[in-house]
């Protein structure tokens, strides 16, 4: 049984009431209402709660469409067999109530209360239950949650990560200094009960800061990093290192990506924003030679690892700026055949796209995981004579309104169909876009990143102190004197981060 099969069987999706789907309306809202997560109101993570899957995959399908129709059509987006339990990252924020007792799970919508949570839909149900039980834990250990506030205490985060395959788990305690008291009794207290955990490692984020790692990784049990299979390959995948949250969705999207590139054996390929090298090292197996970029050094560090670790040696690895790198690679006038992009939220850079128009790849397969950069870095491209020949949705974060997609564009000759493609794209409706980013995208990274919930409040506020146009729905003061919570510091930093992030400001 091959790997992806045999996940889908573990995780079958046993919610017998979706075959009762659209019998009446009445049994469709029973449906609704009982698959609805108890903490969803409070955690905010999930939009589509209470949305059957059918309904999920249509909306992503819609947005697609708004956002990218205009560059050619949008296949079917491909949706999950199982859309629950997927996430392989499980991350919970620490703290206690007034009366003493320790809580652990996310931040209340809008407030630094913790919502205190036993389990989700779409977390990894033994990553979950890990963290549940190194809760259980740390009263008899005294070990002291950290205070946000006062900045002391010591447990602030615990994230863990898990290899579906492998079934190696890696255990990340983010404290506030560098000690665990008892330390080894309290890996052994952990490991007895889950004697899966692979690895643990200590995190010192000793900062007054929203982002949830710090930057010392002190590894306290076994090899401080997890291994884990996708398509054929292994990969080591260390604590700060970027890894795809669904291992089940991205076999498809690495599959997709290259089916696109469909490689011969003798292209010379770049891998940019290259994370752990899993894009570049399946390529260079089917290429002459890939050349990786990326700017996180752990990250490069477990890719040269994985290179050797799968025996790839076509395949060499650069830690740098990917906008950076390209153009140096340009002025150089070296060429590439085929360039895979996979970069973050915000999309790429003018220094990265105006390099591949000078080095002129054959094809370019842009991954992106924000359809938002992803139409304004396609426009960049096209303009410059690129076309888009492909657009592949990939359902890669069921219940949130997040989704992965694959563009494959190739050198288009200046005709006619050309200058179609430009017309439609002026055409397109982006003024739900034009602040480079919705509150809703705002808010999920803020709550990524830092752990925060922000209101549209406090979004908006912090839109005005930058001078960004704020909507005129969202909450602006009807006087002067109106008393409105105004954003807490911890929270204005969160969302500059954010903005910063999406290129707003
Ligand atoms: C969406 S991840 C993709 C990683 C990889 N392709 C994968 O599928 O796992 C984006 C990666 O880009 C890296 N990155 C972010 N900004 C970068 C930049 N300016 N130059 C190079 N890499 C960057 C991040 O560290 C992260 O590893």
């Amino acid at each position: 049984m091959d790997a992806k099969k045999k996940l889908s069987e573990k995780y079958k999706w046993n919610d017998d009431k979706r075959e009762d789907k659209g019998k009446d309306t009445k049994k469709k809202n029973d449906v609704k209402k009982s698959n609805v997560c108890p903490y969803a109101k409070k955690c905010g993570s999930c939009h589509f709660q209470g949305v059957s899957y059918e309904e999920q995959l249509a909306k992503k399908q819609k947005e697609l469409k708004q956002l990218l129709g205009g560059f050619g059509k949008v296949s079917k987006i491909i949706g999950m067999e199982n859309p629950y339990h997927y996430r392989n990252k499980v991350h919970a924020v620490f703290g206690r109530l007034r009366n003493g007792t320790i809580v652990s799970g996310v931040y209340q919508a809008g407030t630094h209360k913790i919502v205190d949570i036993e389990s989700c839909q779409i977390e990894d149900e033994i990553s979950s239950k890990i963290i549940r039980d190194i809760h259980g834990l740390l009263r008899s250990f005294k070990i002291k949650t950290y205070d946000e506030d006062t900045g002391y205490g010591l447990l602030r985060h615990v994230l863990i990560r898990r290899g579906f395959t492998s079934g190696q788990v890696m255990v990340v305690l983010v404290l506030g200094s560098p000690i665990l008291p008892s330390k080894n009794n309290f890996i052994k207290a952990i490991r007895k009960l889950h004697p899966e955990i692979t690895t643990v490692v200590i995190n010192v984020n000793d900062k007054k800061t929203s982002m949830v790692l710090g930057e010392r990784n002190i590894t306290v049990y076994g090899k401080g990093y997890i291994e884990d299979e996708l398509c054929g390959c292994t990969f080591r995948i260390s604590p700060s290192s970027f890894y795809q949250v669904n291992p089940v969705q991205t076999e498809i999207l690495y599959q997709t990506a290259m089916q696109f590139a469909g490689l011969s054996g003798k292209e010379r390929v770049v891998d940019a924003y290259s994370g752990i090298g899993t894009i570049g090292i399946v390529a260079a197996k089917a290429a002459k030679e890939v050349i990786c970029v990326e700017q996180n050094k752990d990250a490069v560090r477990d890719a040269v690892t994985n290179a050797k670790r799968n025996e790839v040696r076509n395949i060499s690895f650069y830690q740098k700026d990917a906008g950076e790198f390209l153009v140096e690679m340009a002025e150089q006038n070296e060429k590439a055949d085929v360039v895979f992009m996979d970069p973050p939220r915000n999309g790429s850079d003018e220094a990265f796209l105006s390099s591949v128009v000078t080095m002129t790849p054959d094809k370019v397969v842009y991954v992106s995981c924000n359809p938002v950069t992803l139409a304004r870095d396609l426009k960049y491209l096209v303009k410059r004579g690129y076309e888009v020949r492909k657009i592949q949705g990939v359902d890669m974060f069921p219940f949130t309104e997040h989704v992965e997609t694959v563009v494959l564009l190739s050198k288009g000759e200046v005709d006619s169909k050309k200058i179609r493609v430009e017309f439609s794209l002026e055409d397109m409706d982006m003024s739900e876009f034009q602040d480079g980013a919705t509150y809703t995208q705002i808010k999920d990274y803020v709550l990524e990143h830092s752990g925060l919930k922000v209101s549209n409040l406090y979004i908006s506020q912090i839109k005005r102190k930058c001078g960004i146009g704020v909507g005129k729905n969202y909450n602006l003061p009807k006087s002067e004197d109106s008393r409105q919570p105004q954003c807490p510091p911890e929270k204005e930093k969160a969302i500059r981060e954010a903005f910063k992030y999406f290129g707003m400001i």
